[in-house]
C-alpha cells in the first residue's frame, strides 16, 4: 500500500494546490497563535473549501478548551482532528466525543521509555503521530524540524493507523521509510523557504519520493 502523506501548516492556496495535486491524503491547518503558520478559522476555511474528497483537511490544535474546538468546526469544514499538546487520553476521548470526529494525537519522542505512551493513546485516538519531543526551552511543541532516532520504531507494533513526523524533508524521507516502515509521514518545516511559507516545489518532491516504492 502507498505511503499516506500529510503536508501540515499550509497557510497559502498554492501550498494547497500543490499538495492536492501531488497525492497527499491529509492538509494540516494550525490553529495555534505561537506558530508561524497560524491560521484563523477565515483563512482555514478558505484553504479548505475547494479540498476534494477523499483528502482529509486535519486541525492542528494545542490543548484546545471546548469553546476553541466548536468555534473553528462552526467555520471550518475540518475531518480530522490533530491534539500537539499535553492532552491526556482522557481528554482525547473528550474531543472526539466532543467533535464527533476522528482524533489524530501527537506523541513526542526522544528516548526508548517515551514509546510507552502510545499504549495508552492508542487506546483512545483513531490515528497517532509520532514526532520528535520538542526541546524543553521550545515555543512550539511541533513543526520544530527536529528528527529523532527513528531506530526506535523499527519493529514496534502499534495499536493504531500511524504518521511518522519530525525533522522530516524530501531529502531523508526515504532513510525514514526504510528504517521506520511507517504507513504514513507528516512533514511541515521540511517542505517550506521561511517559517509559514510552503514552497510548492519541496511539496512535490517530499511527496514523490515518499510514495516512491521503499527499495
Ligand atoms: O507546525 C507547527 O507550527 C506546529 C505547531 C504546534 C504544534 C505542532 C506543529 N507542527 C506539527 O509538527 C510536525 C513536525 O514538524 P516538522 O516537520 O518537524 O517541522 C508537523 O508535521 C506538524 O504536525
Amino acid at each position: 500500500m502507498s505511503v499516506s502523506v500529510k503536508i501540515c501548516g499550509l497557510t497559502r492556496p498554492d501550498g494547497v494546490d500543490a499538495a492536492v495535486k501531488a497525492g497527499a491524503r491529509y492538509l494540516g491547518f494550525v490553529f495555534f497563535p505561537k506558530s508561524p503558520r497560524h491560521v484563523t478559522a477565515a483563512e482555514a476555511a478558505a484553504l479548505a473549501a475547494d479540498v476534494p474528497l477523499g483528502i482529509a483537511r486535519v486541525g492542528l490544535f494545542v490543548n484546545p478548551d471546548d469553546a476553541l474546538l466548536e468555534s473553528t468546526l462552526a467555520s471550518v469544514p475540518l475531518d480530522v482532528i490533530q491534539l500537539h499538546g499535553g492532552e491526556d487520553p482522557a481528554r482525547v476521548a473528550e474531543v472526539k466525543a466532543l467533535t464527533g470526529l476522528p482524533v489524530m494525537k501527537a506523541v513526542g519522542v526522544a528516548e526508548p521509555k517515551d514509546l510507552d505512551a502510545l499504549w495508552d493513546y492508542g487506546l483512545v485516538a483513531d490515528m497517532l503521530l509520532i514526532d520528535a519531543k520538542p526541546p524543553k526551552d521550545a515555543d512550539l511543541p511541533g513543526g520544530n524540524g527536529l528528527a529523532f532516532d527513528w531506530r526506535l520504531l523499527a519493529g514496534r507494533q502499534i495499536l493504531k493507523p500511524w504518521l511518522l513526523a519530525g525533522g522530516l524533508t524530501p531529502d531523508n524521507v526515504s532513510q525514514a521509510l526504510r528504517l521506520t516502515r511507517a504507513q504514513g509521514v507528516d512533514v511541515s518545516s521540511g517542505v517550506e523557504s521561511a517559517p509559514g511559507i510552503k514552497d510548492p516545489d519541496l511539496i512535490r518532491s517530499f511527496i514523490a519520493r515518499a510514495t516512491a516504492p521503499i527499495l
